[in-house]
Parts: C-alpha cells; sequence; structure tokens
C-alpha cells in the first residue's frame, strides 16, 4: 500500500543558519500510530512542522496522500489535524464557536451534531458555551484537540499531547487515539513519555540532530535491540565461576551472591537449560531466578545518548 504521507529528503535550516533537519526520508503508513521519539531539540517539532506547512522546508519533498504539501497546499492540509504543543487560541471566543470556525477554515459546512460529538468526547460540551478565557490550562488543551479534529482529518499529528497535562486528560486522549485509530486515521506523536510510545505507537523513529536513526516496528525494535537477562540468586556467596561457564555471557555481583547471564530471546537456543545444569553440576544451589528485559526507555536512551553526554530529558 501507498504511504500516507511520503517525506524525500527533507531538510530544514532555520534563517539563523542552524540546520534542524538533515535529509530526512521517512514513509508514514496508512492507519498506523507512529511515535516520534528523541530527546529535546532533536528536530520532531521542526519535522511536524514542516509536514503540516507551518514552517517552509528549504529542501526536499512531503507528499500527504499524493499531494505536495507546498504546491497543492489546500488539498494536503484539509487531510492533517494538527494538536500543537504551544497553547495557541484567542480569548473571547466560545468553546463552541472556535471549533466551529476552525471547521469552516477547511471549507466545510458547518455540522453542529459532529462538532457537539466531539465536545462530549473531549467533556467540553458543558463548556461549550464558555469563553475561551475562562478556561484552564487542561480545558485549552481539550479545546485545541478539539479542533484539530473538527474537519475529521485522515492524519493526526499530536505534538507532545500529555506532556503536563492531567490523568482524566490522558485517559480521554487515547480513548480518543484508540477510536480514531480504529477508524483507520493515520496518528503521528512526538512524546517525551517512552512508556507512552511503548504502549500505544506500531511503529517507532528514533530522531536526533535532525536525523532519524531508526524507523521500526515497535516489537521488532523491542526484540532486536532488547537484551534479556537471568537473574540467578545463589543460596552461598561464589568465590569464582566454574569454567564450564567461559561460553556464557555471565557476570557475577553481590559479593559472588548474583549470576547475570545475557541472552538473545530471540535465538533458538537461548542456553538456559545447559546453563542451569551447569550450574547444578558445579554444586551452586539456588535461591532464586528471575528474567528481566531491557524496555523501550533503554534502547532509546542507548540509541540516543550514543557519543554524547546525557541531554535533559522530559519536558
Ligand atoms: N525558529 C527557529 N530558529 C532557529 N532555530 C530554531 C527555531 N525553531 C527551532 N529551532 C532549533 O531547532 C532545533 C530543533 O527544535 P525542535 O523544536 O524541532 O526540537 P524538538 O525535538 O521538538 O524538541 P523538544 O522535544 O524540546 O520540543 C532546536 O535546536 C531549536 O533550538
Amino acid at each position: 500500500m501507498d504511504p500516507i504521507i511520503s517525506i524525500k529528503a527533507l531538510s530544514k535550516v532555520y534563517d539563523n543558519g542552524f540546520a534542524a533537519l538533515n535529509k530526512i526520508d521517512l514513509d508514514i503508513h496508512r492507519g498506523e500510530i507512529l511515535a516520534l521519539l528523541g530527546p529535546n531539540g532533536a528536530g520532531k517539532t521542526t519535522l511536524i512542522s514542516t509536514i503540516t506547512g507551518i514552517v517552509s522546508a528549504s529542501s526536499g519533498q512531503v507528499l500527504v496522500d499524493g499531494h505536495d504539501n507546498v504546491k497543492e497546499y489546500r488539498a494536503a492540509r484539509q487531510l492533517i489535524g494538527l494538536v500543537p504543543q504551544e497553547l495557541t487560541l484567542g480569548a473571547f471566543e466560545t468553546v463552541f464557536n472556535t471549533v466551529s470556525f476552525t471547521r469552516g477554515l477547511f471549507g466545510l459546512k458547518p455540522d453542529p451534531e459532529y462538532i457537539n460529538g466531539i465536545l462530549k468526547e473531549l467533556s467540553l460540551y458543558d463548556k461549550r458555551d464558555n469563553q475561551l478565557r475562562m478556561l484552564s490550562g487542561g480545558m485549552k488543551r481539550r479545546v485545541l484537540i478539539a479542533k484539530a479534529l473538527s474537519h475529521a482529518p485522515r492524519i493526526l499529528f499530536l505534538d507532545e499531547p500529555t506532556a503536563g497535562v492531567d490523568v482524566e486528560l490522558r485517559k480521554d486522549m487515547w480513548k480518543i487515539v484508540n477510536r480514531l485509530r480504529d477508524s483507520g486515521v493515520t496518528i503521528i506523536l512526538t512524546t517525551h513519555y517512552i512508556e507512552e510510545a511503548e504502549e500505544v505507537a506500531d511503529r517507532v523513529a528514533v530522531i536526533r540532530r535532525g536525523e532519524i536513526l531508526l524507523v521500526e516496528e515497535k516489537t521488532q525494535l523491542m526484540q532486536k535491540l532488547g537484551k534479556k537477562q537471568l537473574v540467578v540468586e545463589f543460596k552461598q556467596a561464589q568465590d569464582g565461576l566454574p569454567d564450564s561457564l567461559n561460553d556464557y555471557d555471565v557476570s557475577l555481583s553481590d559479593n559472588g551472591n548474583v549470576l547475570t547471564y545475557t541472552y538473545d530471546a530471540t535465538a533458538d537456543a537461548t542456553g538456559i537449560t545447559k546453563l542451569m545444569l551447569l550450574l547444578n553440576e558445579a554444586g551452586m544451589s539456588l535461591k532464586d531466578v528471575r528474567t528481566t528485559q531491557s524496555s523501550l526507555e533503554d534502547i532509546f536512551v542507548n540509541l540516543v545518548h550514543q557519543d554524547e553526554p546525557i541531554a535533559e530529558t522530559a519536558a
């Protein structure tokens, strides 16, 4: 199937000479949830802004369902809903009118029933006649989501949707994301909450210094890069390990009380059965055994912070 968004050699150099995107190539599949992960300043917002036409690219091309996002801006933009990171709303308009007006900007006929449905889903319905300036920050964020959905877009961009929002909104947001996904909407989100990406995304793209480091199915990424460890606790501390374990990636810790074996969980033979036999033969009695698996967060930190000092994390 054709990608719904096709990005080719996309670069952005800001007026001050800073290169925020460097020849990005990325295909976004129809109906997927793609999480864009990257440290602060990696270029996530610039990428989203360039695709949605808020920022102009320095070179390269973006096709949105076949429409060039510059030459056929209206056709491309029509397909896209964007929930920006910043609260960008007027003050005196009412909730309902703001959302309805945004729909009108896309050249669509008013549809109060549809708009009211969105407002209900976002717990904004009883505030529909309130002026925006009367709303709390969380409620304003809900209005931004309602605006983004006002023209029933086929593609939804969420830039840091849950940064600083309360638990209720986070839950509502994932409910909406799931409903949209079930109806075939493609969703691209940036997040600092890696466990969120781990939970909701189908694919993960890691971006660093304006370059895509990798883009991969989440489950494959975790299998490929995720290491599994078997942790064995002994009944008695061990002075060292027998030679029979020389071929194993094992280490002793905790004053000889704990052995850790790192293995590839995707391999046909993990070596665990043999290892257990060898430990038994060596007379090493076990008190406890458990396994641990590296999370997407471990993988991400390893990837992104290779050869550079640890950057700031969560916004
Ligand atoms: N208008 C601008 N002019 C010059 N540099 C800019 C401009 N906007 C962003 N940048 C720089 O481009 C880089 C990428 O910024 P961007 O906001 O895209 O990153 P991000 O990955 O979204 O970061 P964060 O996670 O902090 O939101 C940063 O170094 C930023 O300082």
